[in-house]
């Protein structure tokens, strides 16, 4: 698989707050990779780099390994903040100012392809400002593939969606990637990431905490769900074994994190050597969100 994107080093500092520490990460063709991290973490300051809106204090990035280049923009659709439509205009009208802006030719037809892949072929002679935000979102994706680029670039592009919303946009993305498209996904909503992304990296103040592919994250570390009918007993027991962790209270039962191959068989005895008897002993399978709220929290 061809490289798309390779950050080394990125640096970013307003005043004396670091946004990004040193930040090397790598995207290759075909990927859906989401850049995850709380608020704050550094995500939209290294989009922004990305797409030259912001400037960097230190490290470098290649697109589509050409360097820093302005004209790889060219080949990159993105967006990174809620749409900016004429709002008594309608779709078509809004898309021929950006062709208008890309200096794209053949704009009927761009026009009318991106609407149907959007699914607002129906609602062109609308006006924006009758739109739903979804379809104000879905709008602006149109907006983003007009020029037909290979890699999409989205910060948060469900942000106040409501649930069908945010389905219609992730069916749109996972559509888009489908015919080949590199797309990058800067978002905090795990669920989002853990539905639409391939590989992921997770951002903690403005540091890379881990880059992979998403099965490799949610499958990190065995997680147990035990349970007892002394609760205090157990929780005493899971602080006494070294090769267990506490993880979360799931009241009533609790999840530990299990340090590598160690059988239920074997866990059972040592809860059982430190005079705790379990009901429960199963095994609890990771979302993205237990797996990010432990790496985020260590
Ligand atoms: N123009 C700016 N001036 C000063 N500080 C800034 C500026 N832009 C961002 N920051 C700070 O840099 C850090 C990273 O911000 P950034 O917006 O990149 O994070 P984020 O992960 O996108 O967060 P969010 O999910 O809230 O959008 C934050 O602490 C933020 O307050």
């Amino acid at each position: 698989m061809g490289e798309i994107l390779v950050t080394n080093g990125l640096h970013k500092s307003y005043k004396k707050h670091t946004a990004l520490k040193s930040l090397s990460i790598s995207v290759k063709q075909g990927q859906i990779y989401g850049l995850l991290g709380p608020n704050g973490s550094g995500k939209t300051t290294t989009l922004g780099i990305l797409l030259g809106v912001i400037k960097a204090d230190g490290g470098s990035f290649s697109w589509f390994g050409k360097g820093e280049l302005d004209e790889n923009r060219n080949n990159i659709g993105a967006l990174l903040e809620t749409p900016n439509f004429y709002p008594y205009l309608n779709a078509i009208d809004n898309l021929k100012i950006v062709a208008a802006i890309k200096s794209l030719d053949n704009t009927k037809e761009r026009i009318e392809k991106v609407l149907k892949r959007v699914d607002l072929w129906k609602r062109k002679k609308a006006t924006f400002k009758t739109y739903s935000l979804g379809m104000k979102q879905r709008l602006a994706i149109a907006g983003a593939i007009l020029a037909d680029p290979d890699v999409l670039v989205l910060d948060e592009p469900t942000n106040g969606l409501d649930p069908q919303g945010i389905a219609e946009i992730r069916s749109l993305i996972l559509d888009i990637a489908a015919e080949g498209k590199t797309i990058i996904i800067a978002s905090h909503i795990l669920d989002e990431i853990e539905k639409m992304c391939t590989h992921v990296a997770i951002l903690k103040d403005g540091a890379l905490i881990r880059e992979a592919t998403l099965d490799e994250i949610m499958i990190q570390d065995k997680v147990l769900c035990v349970g007892s009918d002394h609760r205090e007993e157990l929780r005493l027991a899971i602080e006494k074994i070294p090769q267990l962790k506490f993880f979360k209270d799931l009241d009533p039962h609790m999840l530990v994190t299990v340090d590598g191959e160690i059988s239920n068989a074997a866990v059972n005895k040592m809860f059982a050597e430190n005079g705790v008897y379990l009901n429960t002993l199963m095994l609890h399978k990771k979302n993205l969100e237990s797996t990010f709220l432990e790496i985020v929290n260590k």
